[in-house]
């Protein structure tokens, strides 16, 4: 089948990669693991059949998350991940290398964003094109980005939060953490080890956000979890709530609050009375905790809403952005160095 422009946009994120193709929308969606052969360094299976298999592999496999904090921890294993995706995505023998367009955390430094761009012209990405996180997710979220207009935006991920007030094309004021939802699971483990001597794993402890966890209990309720227990090696079963969780997040959840305080404190006066009428839009899986919008609108006594779909807003902004890439170039890249 020929197909002239292979254009595709990637959310190559901590907790799970996304793709999205120009045409068809989001083509892929896996969880950002490979697990490897130590043996001979082979990729053995990648995406949701390795994210099985953590924590649970014998000695001679390993399944790793390539990504920590927003950012290639292991370039190599990137490099598989995203060989796989790609070829997963793209048709057999394309007539042209695809062009691809990746998001990247705004905090990210200059050594960082070329380790992006050569893991995809590794792959084999004809050109590559990087965006903002925070901007590809409020393009996903239908926000009005070009308009000479304030849009704010609190995009929280699995290891990066990106707060960021954006007017024509450019970020004006931006915040970017190292944390996300996945501090929230490290939270989670700590707690009950130090509260009740049980160990449990990371999947268990995401298990547990996603029931009961909450940033604000509005009506407290309970689980059943299993563990094992520190002092006997055995498992063991204890029932923990929500609000017991609530505190346990409470110190991670208070830091993305204070971070969009900050924010919004940098606002210059015209794009912050903008905000004020239209509200904050939250993407990213993080933003998905039980009442964190309404927590943060309590806090800071500005509406926030939660995008629709908020785990493909940065796919689906980086596939519009690469779609529209002549239109935004413009846009997009221009405005980047003006306000750099
Ligand atoms: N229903 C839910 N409740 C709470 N947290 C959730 C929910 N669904 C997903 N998450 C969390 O969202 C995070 C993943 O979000 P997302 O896929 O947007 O991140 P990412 O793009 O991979 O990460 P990053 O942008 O930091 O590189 C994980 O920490 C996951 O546990």
């Amino acid at each position: 089948m020929f197909n002239f422009s292979q254009k595709i946009g990637i959310d190559l994120g901590t907790a799970n990669v996304l793709v999205y193709q120009k045409g068809k929308g989001v083509v892929l969606q896996e969880p950002s693991v490979v697990a490897v052969n130590k043996d001979n360094n082979k990729p053995l299976a990648v995406g949701t059949e390795a994210r099985r298999m953590l924590g649970r592999t014998p000695g001679n496999i390993v399944a790793i998350r390539p990504l920590k904090d927003g950012v290639i921890a292991d370039f190599e294993v990137t490099e598989m991940m995203l060989k796989h995706f790609i070829e997963k995505t793209v048709s057999k023998r394309p007539i042209f290398k695809p062009e691809v367009m990746v998001c990247i955390p705004v905090g990210i430094t200059e050594v960082e964003r070329r380790a992006v761009e050569e893991a995809c012209n590794q792959v084999g990405a004809r050109k590559t094109y990087l965006i903002e996180e925070a901007l590809a997710a409020a393009i996903g979220a239908g926000m009005p980005v070009a308009e000479p207009t304030g849009s704010m935006i609190i995009d929280i991920g699995g290891g990066t939060s990106e707060i960021a007030v954006i007017s024509l094309g450019g970020i004006v004021v931006s915040e970017s953490l190292r944390m996300g939802g996945d501090q929230l699971d490290g939270d989670i483990c700590r707690f009950v080890r130090e509260k009740y001597n049980m160990v449990i794993g990371e999947k268990t402890a995401e298990e547990i956000k996603f029931q009961i966890g909450s940033a604000m209990v509005l009506e407290d309720k309970t689980m059943d979890i299993r563990g094992r227990d520190l002092m006997s090696g055995l498992p063991r079963n204890i029932e923990i709530s929500a609000s017991e969780i609530e505190g346990a997040l409470s110190e991670s959840v208070a830091t993305i609050i204070e971070a969009v305080r900050s924010v919004l404190e940098q606002t210059p006066p015209e794009l912050a009375s903008d905000i004020m009428d239209t509200g904050v839009i939250m993407t990213g899986g993080g933003s998905l905790l039980g009442n964190f919008d309404k927590l943060i609108s309590k806090e800071t006594e500005i509406p926030v809403f939660l995008a629709d779909d908020p785990l493909t807003c940065v796919a689906k902004g980086t596939g519009q952005a690469i779609e529209e890439i002549d239109q935004l170039k413009d846009v997009l890249f221009n405005k980047k160095k003006a306000y750099k």
